[in-house]
Formats: structure tokens, sequence, C-alpha cells
């Protein structure tokens, strides 16, 4: 059997999370939206929404969980989270059914708690931070997912009891050659994924839900990103990462349901029951060395690549969406795309078939003390096995790119099934 179809996205309804809030207030059944009489009251108050972020809404309920086939959004912020030492199975589970509770309000552009930023005593800190009080849900989705040393045994005692209950499949990554890894910001029990269109609409996701957690878990490491380097539909055009090429073109999109079913959600067959409709998340934090890339001549950078820098088309020819010919020769026999190219050792063909979704983001933080820029892609993939990145990871160890990457993070995840409407992320792990 396999997991049930993608919730679709929500009705886009132009309705600001104030403006929602009193339609709640006033009409008990505010929530519910849709329909001709929800887009005229959601017209009525759309006009108070401010900032940057659309007003487009994701359901956050549903058989998948939301912001991996989800037309990917402009801006991340993601968190890693540790469970407090000595923290018990009832704080996890209480802690995931808050954050689930929050995490289904603020991405229908609700805020967090019933009286929220400004309705509460005025003698005890709010539900809600604030920042995102007047602006739209921006196309918010929140993301949930168990990192491998939430089932760990510590000092011979099963942390939160789930030893038995870990996928075999969830195993920490590898090393691969070249990793320079930094374990501060790497690894994490718990992981969130915030992507909307308004960068203050994600941390506001994030910012909250580490006040939640408080007492409970800690953050370990977190990323904000920007100028999101895949496209996981085909309504979208292809962005660019910072090395200046389309990125995200033969990318897994939500429109080809068979292959997303056989790429990235789990089945029945590979199991376990409770990971059946979720998928793995792959993360890793890739420091472009974009200085030294900006002195390379453009041929040798499509060489690298493997695709042309303007229109993105492959080098064995064609325009944006021709096939990749790796077969293919140039006038005098030497192959159109390089052995060594990027796209020809990701390639499927190369890796028994597998396809990734990829859903990275760009970066910039800061600079190093050598005056360059801390940039670079933060890569996000989701797969039914983390066994499939970690083969085409391997595959790209001879990358001519790898001149100009440092992989400086790591982390995978357990991404749960959706959940229906009441219940809890953790309802299925901790069943
Ligand atoms: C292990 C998986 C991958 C990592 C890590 C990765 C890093 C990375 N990629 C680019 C730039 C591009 N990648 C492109 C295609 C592409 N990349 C991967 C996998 C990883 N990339 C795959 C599976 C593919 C698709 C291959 C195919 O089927 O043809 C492209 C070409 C455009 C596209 O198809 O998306 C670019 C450009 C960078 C800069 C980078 C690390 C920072
Ligand atoms: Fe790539």
């Amino acid at each position: 059997m396999t997991a049930s179809p993608p919730t679709p996205p929500g009705p886009d309804d132009g309705i600001s999370r104030r403006g929602l809030l009193g339609l709640a207030a006033v009409g008990g059944a505010g929530l519910v939206v849709g329909g001709a009489a929800g887009g005229a009251l959601a017209a009525s108050v759309a006009g108070a929404a401010s900032g940057s972020g659309s007003t487009t809404r994701y359901d956050f309920y549903g058989g998948h969980q939301a912001g991996i086939t989800t037309p990917a959004q402009d801006r991340l912020h993601f968190a890693a989270f540790d469970l407090a030492d000595g923290a018990t199975r009832d704080e996890l589970a209480s802690l995931l059914a808050d954050w689930t509770d929050a995490a289904a309000r603020m991405t229908q552009g609700l805020e967090v708690g019933e009286t929220g930023a400004v309705d509460g005593s005025p003698y005890a800190p709010p539900e809600d931070t604030g920042e995102a009080l007047g602006l739209p849900p921006s196309g918010l989705t929140i993301t949930f997912g168990f990192g491998p040393t939430l089932f760990e045994t510590a000092e011979g005692v099963d942390r939160f009891g789930l030893a038995d209950r870990r996928p075999p499949a969830l195993e920490p990554l590898p090393r691969f050659t070249g990793d320079a890894l930094d374990p501060a910001r790497s690894g994490g029990d718990l992981c969130v994924q915030a992507c909307a269109d308004d960068p203050q609409v994600a941390v506001h996701a994030i910012r909250n839900l580490s006040r939640i957690a408080f007492g409970r878990a800690s953050l370990r490491w977190s990323q904000l990103g920007f100028g999101r380097t895949s496209s996981t539909s085909t309504s979208q055009v292809t962005p660019r990462n910072l090395f200046g090429f389309k990125d995200g073109t033969a990318n897994l999109k939500a429109e080809e349901p068979a292959e997303v079913a056989e790429h990235v959600w789990v089945s029945s067959e590979q199991g376990p029951d409770w990971m059946v409709g979720g998928s793995y998340l792959v993360a890793r934090r890739i420091r472009m060395i974009i200085e030294s890339w900006d002195r390379v001549q453009l041929a040798e950078q499509e060489d690298l690549v493997g695709r042309t820098k303007g229109e993105g088309g492959p080098l064995s020819g064609g325009t944006e969406f021709a096939p990749i010919d790796l077969d293919a020769t140039d006038a005098d026999g030497t192959p159109a795309i390089a052995a060594d190219a990027h796209v020809r050792l990701a390639h499927p063909d190369v890796n028994g078939g597998i396809r990734l979704l990829r859903r990275g983001y760009n970066f910039v933080d800061g600079n190093d003390e050598l005056g360059r820029l801390d940039a670079g892609l933060f890569f996000l993939s989701f797969q039914n096995d983390p066994a499939r990145f970690v083969t085409v990871q391997r595959s790209l160890a001879r990358d001519g790119l790898n001149e100009y990457l440092r992989h400086v993070g790591s982390a995978v995840f357990a991404i749960p099934a959706g959940v229906p409407e009441g219940g809890s992320i953790g309802d299925a792990l901790l069943a």
C-alpha cells in the first residue's frame, strides 16, 4: 500500500493573522474561509496585511507533511533541536503536541495560543511573540523530523523508550571524501523546517516553536536561507544558486506523482509502519568558495556543471529541459559532458536510477577572517531512504565542483507522514 496523495494547498484567501483571529472570535467557525463567502470575507481584511509575503495558505494537516512537494517558497528558517538532559517520553509527547497545535495555527496565519500576542493578561508573557502581527500566511509550511539520536540508548538507558522504533534506514550519514563537518552545525534530536515567502514569517515560526520548547528542548543549530535553489513544481521558474547557474531544472516535481511515490514517500514495503507516507530529509551546509569561483572562465564553469550558464541547457545540446545525453561527443570526439561534470555524476543513469527531491536554499552568513563571504548552498533533499543520498554523494566524490565546495554541516532526519486534524505529529511514533 502506498500512502494517500498529498494534501492540496489551501485556498489563496488574502487574509492576515489578526484578521483571521477577528473572524474566529466573531463567527465561531470563522477559520473555514474557503468558497465564495470566505473569499468575500477574506477580501475585506486583505488590505490589513503588510510585508513581503504572499496570501497563499497551505493546510497543515493531511496525508503527507507540507513543505516537501509544496512549491518551494522563497525563504527558509531551519532549526535542529536537542531534548533536554533527563527529558522524559511524556515531555517529548507533550512538546510534539504543543508544536503541532502551534504549527497548525501559524500556517493558517493565526497567532500562537488563544490570546496571541496582545490579548492575554498584561501580567503574563504573551503566548505569541508578535512580530508576524498583520502579516499574511505567506505560504508558511512547517515540517517536523526526528534525528537518529532520538532513538539512541545512552549509558545503557533507552532515552525515550524508542530504540525498537528506530527505522533501520535512519543511520547517521557516513563520512564523505572532503567533509569538513562542524559538530555544532550537525545532527540534532528533532528538526523543524519553516518555509515561507516572507523571512519574518519563517523566523517567527521557529522563534515561537523554540519558545514553546523551553525547558524540554533547546536549539542546537539553525540556518536561514534565501533564494530557493530548487523548483519542486513545474509552475515555478528555475531559480539560480550562488554560482549563478539555474538549479532545480531536473529536480523531481510535484506534477510527477508516480516518480514522487517511487523516490520520496516511504512505502509499506519499506516501513516501519509509523513511517509509511513519510520521507527522510538530508541537510548539508555546503560552503561555496565564490571568490575562487568568480575567477574561473565562463567555459570552464559550464564544463564543471555540464550545463550552459545562461539558458541552463545541457552541454550535449538543447534548451533547459532537454534530456541530458551522457554519450554525446564534440566534433573532436571528447565527451560533451565531461567525466567530472556535476550533472553527469549526479545523473540517475550513473546512480542506479536514483532521483532526489531537492529543496535547498542559498545562504550568506557574513564573512570569514580572510574577507570571504561565508556563503553557499544549504542543501536539503527528501528521499525514501537516506542511502539514496549516500549513493549520489559518493558518486560526487569525483565532481570537479568540489574544488569550490566545503561540506561543513550535516544531518539526517526521519520525516513522519502528515497527521489528521486533531492529531499530533508524534502520534504514530509514540503510539
Ligand atoms: C548528493 C546530492 C547533491 C549535492 C550535495 C549537490 C550539490 C550541489 N549542486 C549544485 C548545482 C547544481 N546541481 C545540479 C543538478 C543536480 N544536483 C544533484 C545532486 C546534488 N547536488 C542532482 C541529483 C542533480 C540533477 C542531475 C540530473 O538528473 O540531471 C545542477 C543542474 C541543474 C539541475 O538539474 O538542477 C546544478 C547547477 C551545487 C552548486 C551544489 C553544491 C553547493
Ligand atoms: Fe547539484
